[in-house]
């Protein structure tokens, strides 16, 4: 084993910046490149992409992370996950027939493959998207076949260095995916339905090999120190026992240090803690550093410090997905501790990549100054890391004055009356076991079944309709004041006149008035209750070239006055038809907002249940008969070790029963849940006691209809047919199958006929096609269905359920 030299790990750095632009300029780039890639060609991504790296290191230089191997060198168009797959050569077999080969990813043939796999074309279906661990960031997940072909393409990484040396004369450090979590991340590409399971580390070897490549290429470049990162071992649940996953890092990970030329490797565990039996499988490799989590993990045992000898343990204090200031007085104890035990260097980092958090504080000039103060963004976190590490090197008492005015800082932020309010308080305590639970789901199903009158295989869309440009002009005009507000009000409900029309136009049973006057289904609720506060350049990246604005949870929420409930009358006047009031979940508010620190979650989401009850109360007063609580983050706040879940479960079911909790017998709750693998907790699904359940379900193939069946799930259920996170039309023989298979192995009388989720960034062309697929679809089935009953009970006739307008045409 040689390392290629000795540079030394410097004392501050980070595990990832931001990488979407301070002004969504990646987000710009990509967008119009896929709307239009004659005007707007790769190249306009790639220059766009070169542009933000240099602006990141010279302004992570400038503010502090000054040394050659302290700043990572990032710069995915799409997804670091799918950049990794892309440097292994994977590419499914699919896109491979669909005329796509394996390509770096800054390449113009790289940013079309990038597209392909992300997007989806034509003819074959994208890449699944799904969390990033704990996060609100979604990755592509990777395919592996036993047969994908696999071939190194380091060209990226050594480009992505050697530009940005050239530009900014420092020494960044490429980052990767490490080989254990990229192949615990992937899955086989043709679903195994009934086969045997696949063991996702049957292909380490083949892996390696690449990876192998890769560190010579980096190596031969001039490269010093290269970033693998295994958050993986920080989580349990995965399909193959914990002692093979170690033994896999143990395999991995000497042979990647055993090559003859090889940057140094710093090998990173965020996301929790990894735990002795990972930390001392990576000591005893020859790995050259690891980076820990010291925000949601502990500081490493002694029998794995001393195994790690003098080699630099990265103490992560500083934590990357939360805002709030870093308690340094706490990360001083705790960097105390790693050093007292560690027998090496303890250079400062983040927990995590500041991926999680926008870029700079400093802009948000209109934020009330209280609570900007008590905020860190990426930028403000990189000095606090800078700080910390001025602190290690020359002692604490050189940073005594940052010390002491954060103390301040924090003290000013527990006395602040908003962080505390006594009637908010009074009445969460007040809750009794009572208020979470509603009449027997029997007597409810009755109730409503006689009030709403459905169609067997009932058709519905999960809330939000395509906001348009014009839309969004719309709301943007009214924000800035040009707009009053009688006039946005009939822009708004000229659009939800529009919406209602067209899904009846469309044959929906149940019909939604679209959601044309949110901005963001979280941000529009915080926005409407007391206890937040909104940002306006706080943008993270939730996948691509999806942005959210996460608000800022920071003192006690109540509700001053209803929120959604004119609108949703407003929608039901135009129609016979049922129309459902839309809210967003507790949870899904939590997990998509910046949450207080200083307060357990339990109480910030009881709180927040307490407020939609209300609104709860007050459409079913206004007449709706439909009310559909979304909580697609219910999986997301799922802590990754299996110890912590049963308590986050109970407490985020319990919300979830407080919110929908007092609504009547005959009042039909759904929720609706997306964007990841929800067989895991499907107790908790099912003890959230929502009457209908729309699960994203297209992109994942069968595998949860089968879970759902499997579990005998007694609930109604709309297992998504039409994948609406690309711009593709699913054929009506796709929805068709899908509609039979969700009833044939739930029972058609269970069965709920839904896209997969919201379509706001669909267009309304797509939309109307497919809308009026699944609709055809829905309507076939049901005919079917008769027909089979007809056949088991002759004399009797089925109900045929609503015959669409649309059907006749529609059937392609
Ligand atoms: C991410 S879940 C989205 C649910 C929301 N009601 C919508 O339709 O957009
Ligand atoms: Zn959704």
């Amino acid at each position: 084993m040689s390392v290629l030299n000795t540079a030394p790990l410097p004392s501050a750095t980070i595990l990832g910046y931001p990488r979407i632009g301070p002004d969504r300029e990646l987000k710009r780039a990509l967008e119009s490149y896929w709307q239009d890639s004659v005007q707007h060609p790769a190249t306009t991504v790639l220059d766009t992409l070169a542009r933000l790296r240099e602006r990141t290191t010279v302004r992570l230089k400038d503010l502090g992370l000054d040394a050659d191997h302290a700043i990572p060198s990032e710069g995915s168009a799409v997804d670091h996950v799918l950049d990794t797959a892309l440097a292994l050569g994977a590419v499914p077999a699919r896109f491979r027939a669909d005329g796509f080969s394996p390509a770096a990813p800054d390449t113009v043939r790289g940013i079309e493959l990038i597209t392909a796999l992300s997007r989806g074309t034509d003819e074959v279906e994208p890449l699944e998207l799904t969390k990033w661990f704990d996060t609100n960031y979604h990755y592509y997940v990777p395919e592996l076949d036993p047969d994908t072909p696999l071939h190194a393409h380091p060209e990226s990484l050594v480009s992505r260095y050697r530009d940005t040396l050239r530009r900014t004369g420092v020494r960044t450090r490429p980052v990767l995916v490490g080989p254990v979590t990229l192949l615990l991340l992937s899955r086989p590409e043709t679903p195994a339905d009934d086969a045997a399971p696949v063991d996702p580390l049957a292909r380490l070897d083949d892996v390696l090999a690449q990876y192998v490549a890769i560190l010579s290429s980096l190596a031969a470049a001039g490269v010093e120190w290269v970033q693998l990162d295994e958050p993986a071992l920080a989580a349990d649940g995965w399909s193959v026992p914990r002692s093979r996953i170690i033994s896999a890092v143990t395999t991995a990970y000497t042979r990647l240090t055993s090559l003859a030329d090889h940057p140094a490797v710093l090998v990173t565990v965020g996301y929790g803690d990894a735990g002795e039996d990972a930390h001392l499988a990576l000591a005893r490799t020859a790995v050259d550093a690891l980076a820990v989590d010291l925000d949601r993990g502990d500081v490493p045992g002694g029998a794995a410090l001393e195994a790690w000898g003098e080699r630099p343990v990265v103490g992560g204090v500083v934590g990357g997905r939360t805002v709030w200031r870093t308690d340094l007085a706490r990360a001083k104890n705790t960097l105390d501790r790693l050093r007292a035990a560690a027998h090496g260097p303890v250079p400062v980092g983040t927990a995590t990549p500041l991926l999680h958090v926008p870029h700079d504080v400093t802009r948000e000039t209109e934020l009330d100054p209280d609570v900007r103060s008590w905020v860190a963004f990426a930028d403000q976190k990189v000095t606090e890391v800078v700080e910390l590490a001025r602190g290690v090197e020359q002692g604490w008492e050189a940073i005594a004055g940052t010390l002491a005015r954060d103390a301040e800082i924090r003290a000013g932020r527990a006395a602040h009356p908003a962080t505390h309010r006594a009637a908010v308080r009074e009445r969460t305590a007040a809750v009794r076991s009572e208020d979470r639970v509603r009449a027997s789901a029997a007597e409810r199903r009755t109730a409503q079944h006689e009030r709403l009158q459905l169609p067997p295989l009932p058709t519905t869309t999960i809330g939000s309709f395509p906001q348009t440009a014009e839309i969004r002009a719309t709301r943007a005009a009214h924000r800035a004041g040009r707009l009053d507000g009688a006039a946005y009000w009939e822009a708004i409900r000229s659009e939800i006149a529009r919406t209602v029309r067209a899904q009846e136009e469309l044959g929906l049973d149940v019909l939604v008035h679209g959601e044309p006057e949110r901005n963001d289904m979280v941000q529009y609720f915080a926005e409407a209750l007391d206890g937040f506060v909104t940002t306006r350049h706080g943008w993270v990246q939730s996948y691509g070239s999806r942005c959210t604005r996460p608000s800022i949870l920071f003192g006690d929420v109540s509700r001053p006055a209803p929120i959604t409930v004119d609108w949703t009358r407003y929608a039901a006047s135009l129609t016979e038809r049922p129309v459902k009031g839309m809210l967003t979940g507790p949870v899904t508010i939590l997990a998509w907002s910046f949450v207080r620190d200083d307060v357990p979650a339990a109480e910030v989401a009881d709180q927040v249940a307490l407020a939609l009850r209300d609104e709860v109360a007050d459409l079913e007063e206004a007449g709706t008969a439909v009310i559909q609580v979304d909580e697609p983050a219910l999986r997301e706040l799922l802590p990754l070790r299996d110890a912590d879940r049963p308590d986050y479960l109970r407490w985020s079911v319990d919300a979830f029963r407080l919110a929908t909790g007092g609504a009547a017998t005959g009042t039909q709750v759904h929720t609706h849940l997306c964007y990841s693998e929800f067989e895991t907790v499907l107790d908790a699904i099912d003890a959230l006691d929502a009457d209908v359940t729309t699960l994203e379900a297209s992109r994942s193939g069968s595998g949860i209809v089968a879970g759902l069946a499997a579990a005998d799930f007694p609930r109604d259920v709309g297992p998504g047919v039409w994948d609406i996170h690309s711009p593709r039309v699913p054929t009506f023989q796709e929805v068709v199958r899908r509609v039979r298979r969700a009833a044939a192995a739930l029972g058609p009388d269970r069965v709920w006929v839904n896209p997969d989720c919201g379509l706001k960034t669909r267009g309304w062309p797509e939309t109307e096609a497919a809308l009026d697929r699944l609709v055809a679809a829905a309507v076939t089935v049901r005919a079917e269905l008769a027909r089979e009953d007809d056949a088991a009970r002759p004399g009797v006739s089925a109900a045929p359920g609503t015959a669409p307008r649309a059907v006749v045409g529609a059937v392609r």
